[in-house]
Protein backbone atom coordinates (compact mmCIF):
# COMPACT_ATOMS: atom_id res chain seq x y z
CA UNK A 1 0.00 0.00 0.00
CA UNK A 2 1.72 3.57 -1.27
CA UNK A 3 1.49 6.15 1.81
CA UNK A 4 -0.65 8.68 0.27
CA UNK A 5 -3.40 5.71 0.17
CA UNK A 6 -2.12 4.06 3.57
CA UNK A 7 -2.39 7.81 5.62
CA UNK A 8 -6.33 8.36 4.03
CA UNK A 9 -8.41 6.28 6.61
CA UNK A 10 -12.15 6.05 5.04
CA UNK A 11 -15.23 6.21 6.91
CA UNK A 12 -16.89 3.83 4.67
CA UNK A 13 -15.72 1.82 1.87
CA UNK A 14 -17.19 1.13 -1.90
CA UNK A 15 -16.33 -2.48 -3.14
CA UNK A 16 -16.36 -1.60 -6.46
CA UNK A 17 -15.53 -3.30 -10.27
CA UNK A 18 -16.84 -4.68 -13.02
CA UNK A 19 -19.56 -8.00 -12.50
CA UNK A 20 -17.78 -10.96 -11.09
CA UNK A 21 -15.16 -9.16 -10.08
CA UNK A 22 -15.86 -10.25 -6.03
CA UNK A 23 -17.44 -7.50 -5.04
CA UNK A 24 -20.43 -9.14 -3.31
CA UNK A 25 -17.94 -11.83 -1.48
CA UNK A 26 -15.30 -9.18 -0.54
CA UNK A 27 -17.77 -6.70 0.47
CA UNK A 28 -19.35 -9.67 2.99
CA UNK A 29 -16.15 -10.33 4.23
CA UNK A 30 -15.00 -6.78 4.83
CA UNK A 31 -17.81 -6.62 6.88
CA UNK A 32 -17.47 -9.04 8.85
CA UNK A 33 -13.96 -8.43 9.65
CA UNK A 34 -14.89 -4.55 10.60
CA UNK A 35 -18.29 -4.95 12.08
CA UNK A 36 -19.62 -2.91 9.95
CA UNK A 37 -22.76 -2.97 8.23
CA UNK A 38 -22.88 -4.41 4.42
CA UNK A 39 -25.08 -3.09 1.66
CA UNK A 40 -25.28 -4.92 -0.92
CA UNK A 41 -25.89 -2.35 -3.94
CA UNK A 42 -27.47 -4.47 -6.60
CA UNK A 43 -30.41 -4.23 -4.00
CA UNK A 44 -30.96 -0.70 -4.64
CA UNK A 45 -31.48 -1.31 -8.62
CA UNK A 46 -34.80 -0.18 -10.13
CA UNK A 47 -36.70 -3.04 -11.25
CA UNK A 48 -37.01 -2.35 -14.75
CA UNK A 49 -32.92 -2.17 -14.17
CA UNK A 50 -32.60 -5.51 -12.87
CA UNK A 51 -35.06 -6.82 -15.86
CA UNK A 52 -32.62 -4.86 -18.68
CA UNK A 53 -29.48 -6.74 -16.97
CA UNK A 54 -31.20 -10.21 -16.79
CA UNK A 55 -32.40 -9.96 -20.67
CA UNK A 56 -28.75 -8.44 -21.73
CA UNK A 57 -29.44 -4.91 -22.31
CA UNK A 58 -26.89 -3.08 -20.31
CA UNK A 59 -28.20 -0.37 -18.11
CA UNK A 60 -27.25 3.36 -19.15
CA UNK A 61 -26.11 6.75 -17.12
CA UNK A 62 -30.13 7.35 -16.88
CA UNK A 63 -30.85 4.00 -15.24
CA UNK A 64 -27.59 4.48 -12.71
CA UNK A 65 -28.73 8.08 -11.43
CA UNK A 66 -31.39 7.06 -9.40
CA UNK A 67 -29.52 3.85 -8.12
CA UNK A 68 -26.78 6.35 -7.06
CA UNK A 69 -28.87 8.84 -5.63
CA UNK A 70 -30.26 5.96 -3.63
CA UNK A 71 -27.01 4.89 -2.85
CA UNK A 72 -25.19 8.12 -1.92
CA UNK A 73 -28.14 8.21 1.10
CA UNK A 74 -26.73 5.46 2.80
CA UNK A 75 -23.16 7.16 2.86
CA UNK A 76 -23.97 9.67 4.41
CA UNK A 77 -21.45 10.73 7.45
CA UNK A 78 -24.73 10.52 9.58
CA UNK A 79 -26.49 7.30 7.86
CA UNK A 80 -22.73 5.77 8.12
CA UNK A 81 -21.61 6.47 11.45
CA UNK A 82 -19.76 3.45 12.28
CA UNK A 83 -18.98 2.60 8.46
CA UNK A 84 -20.35 1.38 6.31
CA UNK A 85 -19.42 -1.32 3.17
CA UNK A 86 -21.48 -0.57 0.06
CA UNK A 87 -20.51 -3.09 -2.94
CA UNK A 88 -21.27 -1.17 -6.51
CA UNK A 89 -19.61 -1.20 -9.43
CA UNK A 90 -19.56 2.09 -9.44
CA UNK A 91 -17.65 2.25 -13.37
CA UNK A 92 -17.40 5.33 -14.39
CA UNK A 93 -15.52 8.35 -12.82
CA UNK A 94 -18.72 10.51 -12.64
CA UNK A 95 -20.45 7.92 -10.94
CA UNK A 96 -17.51 8.01 -7.84
CA UNK A 97 -18.00 11.22 -7.48
CA UNK A 98 -21.73 11.17 -7.06
CA UNK A 99 -21.12 8.96 -4.30
CA UNK A 100 -18.05 11.18 -2.91
CA UNK A 101 -20.09 14.13 -2.88
CA UNK A 102 -22.31 12.07 -0.06
CA UNK A 103 -19.10 11.38 2.08
CA UNK A 104 -15.62 12.72 2.16
CA UNK A 105 -14.19 10.49 3.65
CA UNK A 106 -15.37 7.54 1.27
CA UNK A 107 -12.54 5.10 0.30
CA UNK A 108 -12.87 2.75 -2.89
CA UNK A 109 -11.62 -1.01 -3.37
CA UNK A 110 -11.29 -1.53 -6.68
CA UNK A 111 -11.36 -4.75 -7.53
CA UNK A 112 -8.90 -5.38 -10.98
CA UNK A 113 -9.71 -8.21 -13.10
CA UNK A 114 -9.27 -8.87 -16.86
CA UNK A 115 -11.88 -9.59 -19.08
CA UNK A 116 -11.63 -13.42 -19.40
CA UNK A 117 -11.47 -14.24 -15.96
CA UNK A 118 -14.53 -12.08 -15.13
CA UNK A 119 -16.73 -13.85 -18.28
CA UNK A 120 -15.49 -16.95 -16.64
CA UNK A 121 -16.46 -16.14 -13.06
CA UNK A 122 -20.00 -14.75 -14.17
CA UNK A 123 -20.82 -17.83 -16.74
CA UNK A 124 -20.04 -20.43 -13.73
CA UNK A 125 -22.21 -18.70 -11.13
CA UNK A 126 -25.90 -20.28 -11.18
CA UNK A 127 -28.71 -18.37 -10.38
CA UNK A 128 -28.01 -14.83 -11.02
CA UNK A 129 -29.68 -12.16 -12.75
CA UNK A 130 -27.01 -10.51 -13.97
CA UNK A 131 -26.16 -11.81 -18.17
CA UNK A 132 -22.86 -12.90 -19.40
CA UNK A 133 -23.44 -11.10 -22.52
CA UNK A 134 -22.95 -7.90 -20.66
CA UNK A 135 -19.28 -8.31 -19.14
CA UNK A 136 -17.97 -6.88 -22.47
CA UNK A 137 -20.85 -3.64 -21.52
CA UNK A 138 -18.85 -3.48 -18.19
CA UNK A 139 -15.27 -3.11 -19.59
CA UNK A 140 -16.31 -1.01 -22.45
CA UNK A 141 -17.88 1.32 -19.55
CA UNK A 142 -15.13 1.20 -17.15
CA UNK A 143 -13.06 3.95 -16.26
CA UNK A 144 -10.51 3.03 -14.03
CA UNK A 145 -10.31 4.63 -10.81
CA UNK A 146 -6.78 3.60 -10.06
CA UNK A 147 -4.73 7.11 -9.22
CA UNK A 148 -7.93 8.86 -8.32
CA UNK A 149 -7.55 10.07 -4.46
CA UNK A 150 -8.81 7.52 -1.92
CA UNK A 151 -8.24 4.38 -4.35
CA UNK A 152 -7.01 0.92 -3.21
CA UNK A 153 -6.37 -1.01 -6.31
CA UNK A 154 -6.22 -5.19 -5.72
CA UNK A 155 -5.55 -7.48 -7.93
CA UNK A 156 -9.25 -9.79 -7.93
CA UNK A 157 -7.60 -12.98 -8.49
CA UNK A 158 -5.67 -12.87 -5.23
CA UNK A 159 -7.49 -15.33 -1.94
CA UNK A 160 -10.49 -13.81 -1.07
CA UNK A 161 -8.57 -14.10 2.85
CA UNK A 162 -5.73 -11.56 1.61
CA UNK A 163 -8.00 -9.44 -0.11
CA UNK A 164 -10.60 -8.96 3.00
CA UNK A 165 -7.42 -8.38 5.35
CA UNK A 166 -5.99 -5.73 3.18
CA UNK A 167 -8.80 -3.68 2.82
CA UNK A 168 -9.60 -4.23 6.86
CA UNK A 169 -6.54 -2.70 7.56
CA UNK A 170 -7.19 0.19 5.48
CA UNK A 171 -10.15 1.05 7.07
CA UNK A 172 -9.73 0.03 10.34
CA UNK A 173 -8.71 2.40 12.98
CA UNK A 174 -5.02 1.81 14.07
CA UNK A 175 -4.44 0.39 17.43
CA UNK A 176 -2.66 3.25 19.62
CA UNK A 177 0.70 2.87 19.86
CA UNK A 178 2.04 2.12 23.56
CA UNK A 179 4.11 5.17 23.53
CA UNK A 180 0.89 7.03 23.26
CA UNK A 181 -1.38 5.16 25.26
CA UNK A 182 1.29 5.81 28.06
CA UNK A 183 2.32 9.71 27.16
CA UNK A 184 -0.30 10.82 29.76
CA UNK A 185 2.04 9.38 32.21
CA UNK A 186 4.88 10.90 31.80
CA UNK A 187 4.74 14.68 32.74
N1 LIG B 1 -10.75 -13.65 -4.75
C1 LIG B 1 -11.49 -14.59 -5.38
N2 LIG B 1 -10.89 -15.70 -5.86
C2 LIG B 1 -11.62 -16.64 -6.50
N3 LIG B 1 -12.94 -16.57 -6.75
C3 LIG B 1 -13.58 -15.48 -6.31
C4 LIG B 1 -12.90 -14.45 -5.60
N4 LIG B 1 -13.79 -13.48 -5.29
C5 LIG B 1 -14.97 -13.90 -5.79
N5 LIG B 1 -14.85 -15.10 -6.39
C6 LIG B 1 -15.92 -15.87 -7.05
O1 LIG B 1 -16.25 -15.15 -8.24
C7 LIG B 1 -17.66 -15.17 -8.44
C8 LIG B 1 -18.17 -13.73 -8.48
O2 LIG B 1 -18.03 -13.19 -7.17
P1 LIG B 1 -19.08 -12.13 -6.62
O3 LIG B 1 -20.48 -12.60 -6.87
O4 LIG B 1 -18.68 -11.82 -5.24
O5 LIG B 1 -18.75 -10.92 -7.61
P2 LIG B 1 -19.53 -9.56 -7.82
O6 LIG B 1 -18.54 -8.55 -8.24
O7 LIG B 1 -20.36 -9.26 -6.63
O8 LIG B 1 -20.44 -9.90 -9.02
P3 LIG B 1 -21.78 -9.14 -9.49
O9 LIG B 1 -21.47 -7.70 -9.49
O10 LIG B 1 -22.03 -9.66 -10.85
O11 LIG B 1 -22.83 -9.52 -8.51
C9 LIG B 1 -18.26 -16.01 -7.32
O12 LIG B 1 -18.44 -17.32 -7.78
C10 LIG B 1 -17.20 -15.95 -6.24
O13 LIG B 1 -17.21 -17.09 -5.42
O1 LIG C 1 -23.53 -0.55 -13.10
C1 LIG C 1 -23.91 -1.63 -13.53
O2 LIG C 1 -23.86 -1.97 -14.73
C2 LIG C 1 -24.45 -2.65 -12.57
O3 LIG C 1 -24.32 -2.24 -11.23
C3 LIG C 1 -23.76 -3.98 -12.76
O4 LIG C 1 -22.39 -3.84 -12.54
C4 LIG C 1 -24.41 -5.08 -11.99
O5 LIG C 1 -25.44 -4.64 -11.13
C5 LIG C 1 -23.55 -5.93 -11.18
O6 LIG C 1 -22.21 -6.04 -11.52
C6 LIG C 1 -24.16 -7.31 -11.14
O7 LIG C 1 -24.15 -7.66 -9.85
Amino acid sequence: MDSAISSFRPSAIVVMGVSGCGKSSVGQGCADALGWPLCEGDAYHATESIAKMSTGIPLDDADRAGWLDRLAALLTPEAATGGVVLTCSALRRKYRDRLRAANPRLGFAFLSLDFDQALERVKSRPGHFFSPALVANQFATLESPTGEAGVLTLDATRPLADLVAEIAAWARPAAPRAADRHAGDIA
